[in-house]
């Protein structure tokens, strides 16, 4: 029987957001390095405020991360913690991307128990919709969208050499001859999930035995939350290639978070020449990525400006020292971003 996806979340289902600081919840992505994906970071920064969101995006950076960006990133009212690298075990392996190996160390945000539940989104990510609800997810499990193997980057995976994929499970059966189909398998560039110290200090555990595979800590995670894995409709993770791969699985008027995954899609080096990226949709999200990210009046020291009220509530979300740490830099050094 092939798995197929049943969702516990729509529209009708989740309960009002309650007034903020019920429980400590902030969104988290990860940045690493010194170049343009800081970019992505300023965009999803500006796209949650957009989105009216009530809770701050924590940004857990690499120490590469050079000043200048962490500066830009606080000047854009974000949180930034920064945190260690996480490396795999010694291995061989050939990651699907040579440079995912730096991808593991999103499991520091495990550490982040000052936060009760978070969503993590990666940097190439944007929210046009609120997402709030998605904190009012039952505790216990971790929520993420299905991923698609049908990309060339699957082409190592057993699922792609026989066309098999989650996302259309009929259209070529598992084979009986294979066993099971695969468990149901989320991307991980967006999860709802609960910080916890014998969760975090397991993983790190569990990742030295476990030989690393191409997909990184993508596939790393998908084993170690193998169990309490719930999928979410693609609306919250919309990952690029099911608008080629799965058009019937898209209704883009209902998309709310866009994961620009597929290769050539990072609206900040968009050149269109890659495979697909002529389509008109795909130019059209890459110009609503582009028109939130130059939108100066999303910028925090100006959406503060205008909105003095959200001020007070954007800023009572934060811990008692960032509240202290951001109130004072509005007030005594606005920075340049
Ligand atoms: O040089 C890099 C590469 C990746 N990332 C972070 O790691 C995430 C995962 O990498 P990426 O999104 O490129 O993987 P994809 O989803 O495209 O496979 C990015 O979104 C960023 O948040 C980063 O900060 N710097
Ligand atoms: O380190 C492994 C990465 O694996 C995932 O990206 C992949 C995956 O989505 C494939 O299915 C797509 O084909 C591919 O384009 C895309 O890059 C996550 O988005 C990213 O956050 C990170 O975990
Ligand atoms: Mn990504």
């Amino acid at each position: 029987m092939s798995p197929s996806a049943e969702y516990d979340i729509n529209e009708t289902s989740l309960v009002e957001v309650p007034p903020k600081g019920a429980a400590k919840r902030a969104y988290v992505t990860f940045l690493a390095g010194n170049g343009d994906y800081v970019k992505g970071v300023v965009g999803l920064a500006k796209g949650l405020r957009k989105a009216e969101s009530l809770y701050p995006l924590v940004v857990a950076i690499l120490p590469d991360v050079p000043e200048e960006h962490r500066e830009i990133l606080r000047s854009q009212g974000c949180i930034v913690r920064e945190i260690e690298p996480v490396y795999p075990p010694e291995n061989q392996t050939q990651f699907a991307m040579a440079y995912y190996v730096i991808n593991y160390s999103k499991l520091r945000i495990w550490e982040f128990v000052e936060y009760e539940k978070m969503v993590y989104l990666d940097g190439d990510i944007q929210v046009f919709d609120n997402i709030d609800h998605l904190f009012e997810l039952a505790d216990g499990y971790f929520y993420a969208v299905m991923d698609c193997f049908c990309e060339q980057t699957w082409s190592t995976s057993p699922q792609y050499k026989i066309g098999y994929c989650q996302q259309c499970p009929d259209k070529v059966k598992w084979p009986a001859e294979l066993g099971s189909p695969p468990p149901l398998y989320f991307n991980a560039g967006m999860f709802v999930y609960q910080p916890n110290l014998l969760t975090y200090h397991d993983l790190l555990d569990t990742l030295k035995v476990t030989p690393p595979t191409p997909f990184a800590e993508q596939d790393f995670l998908n084993m170690y939350f193998r169990e309490i894995y719930k999928p979410i409709p693609p609306i919250y993770n919309l990952v690029l290639a099911l608008m080629w791969r799965h058009p019937e699985n898209v209704d883009l008027d209902k998309v709310k978070v866009v994961h620009y995954c597929a290769a050539g899609s990072k609206p900040w080096r968009f050149t269109g020449k890659e495979e697909n990226m002529d389509r008109e949709d795909i130019k059209l999200l890459v110009k609503k990525w582009w028109d939130i990210y130059d939108d100066e009046s999303l910028d925090f020291k100006n959406a503060m400006a205008q909105e003095p009220a959200k001020l007070g509530s954007f800023i009572s979300s934060f811990t008692t020292d960032t509240q202290d740490a951001v109130v004072h830099q509005r007030i005594s050094a606005p920075s340049a971003a």
